[in-house]
């Protein structure tokens, strides 16, 4: 069964301005067990492709269509509440950049891990309280039973990271959905809970979407990788077909930006041109402003996907 199954959605946000097309068309599947990254500029539509699987986005300001949505075989787009909040937790979690937002400042993280799992499962406190304090301890932090009693803020970033993990790993998810989980740690850190995220996602037999705008990251954590840009997809494939033979002009522009040090924060600017206006993307294919092989019929319509192998597959009039 596919954990993330995804066909023709589109996410439009209204705003005084106008409308946002923030994604359009995005078909996405992943399977049990299976880690999937999606890279792609600041404002591909990355991040709200997972927030409207999650439903997280605020509606209706955001308005979400789709042939299908469906997380652990639930068709999100019709469930109704009680549905929604009972598969946020247990069949999906979400960890953000900043962890600040995922735990409230005025309660400690061990009441917040007590009773998000309380919130899930009929365990008794005392129950919760030893798994949450084994939970830290799998995302390796050592005083666990202190750090229950500590508020957000009495930890670093890199500390309140692993204990959001910890958080998002205690209802059982069966996906992890990771929206640039450590672009705001320094480096050594940043490998640090990757290679946490790794494993326990090995131990946890769970799904893992890892969303960033570093090529890095995706290197070192991910099976296959889905490159997105104006809201689409542009190319996606295994990690290592996507590394050593791009085929998209806009996979390969990333790549070539791509910093010498994995894991290196420095943002993908060096593509030259701006990226879309999603108020006003670009027609045909959305790169055709910034691409070096585009010709008049690159403007006109989207090209379909060519299917090079099973799995492998790039949007590109030139490739065709
Ligand atoms: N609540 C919102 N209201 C209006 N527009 C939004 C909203 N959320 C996102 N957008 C717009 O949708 C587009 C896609 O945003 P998204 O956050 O998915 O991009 P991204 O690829 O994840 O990039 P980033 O790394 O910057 O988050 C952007 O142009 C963004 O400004």
């Amino acid at each position: 069964m596919n954990l993330v199954d995804i066909s023709g959605l589109t996410v439009t946000f209204s705003q005084y301005e106008g409308q946002v097309q923030a994604v359009r068309g995005v078909n996405l599947h992943v399977a049990e067990g299976e880690s999937v990254g999606i890279v792609g500029e600041s404002g591909s539509g990355k991040s709200v492709t997972c927030m409207a699987v999650m439903r997280l986005l605020r509606e209706p300001q955001a308005r979400i269509a789709a042939d299908r949505l469906e997380l652990a075989g639930t068709d999100v787009l019709a469930a109704d509440r009680r549905t929604l909040a009972s598969l946020r937790g247990r069949a999906a979690a979400m960890i953000f950049q900043d962890p600040m937002t995922a735990f409230d400042p005025v309660f400690t993280i061990g009441h917040q891990i007590i009773e998000t799992i309380r919130a899930h499962r009929r365990v008794s406190k005392p129950e919760a309280r030893a798994e949450a304090a084994d939970l830290l301890r799998r995302v390796e932090i050592k005083n666990a039973e202190t750090v229950l009693g500590y508020y957000p803020h009495q930890l670093s970033g890199g500390m309140l990271q692993r204990a959001m993990i910890a958080m998002a790993l205690s209802c059982r998810p069966k996906i992890l959905f990771a929206d640039e989980p450590t672009t705001a740690l320094d480096v050594t850190i940043q490998a640090q809970i990757l290679q946490l995220i790794k494993e326990l996602q090995a131990e946890f037999g769970m799904g893992l979407v890892m969303v960033t705008h570093d090529l890095g990251v995706v290197a070192e954590t991910v099976d296959r990788v889905v490159v997105m840009y104006g809201g689409k997809i542009m190319e996606q494939g295994p990690v290592e077909a996507i590394f050593d033979d791009p085929k998209h002009p806009y996979t390969r522009a990333l790549l070539a930006s791509m910093p010498g040090q994995i894991g290196g924060r420095r943002r993908l600017t060096e593509i030259k041109g701006a990226s879309p206006n999603p108020a006003n993307p670009p027609s045909g294919c959305p790169f055709h402003p910034r691409c070096s092989l585009a010709d008049a019929g690159c403007a006109r319509a989207m090209p379909a996907f060519d299917v090079l192998t099973p799995g492998r597959e790039a949007a590109c009039w030139r490739l065709q």
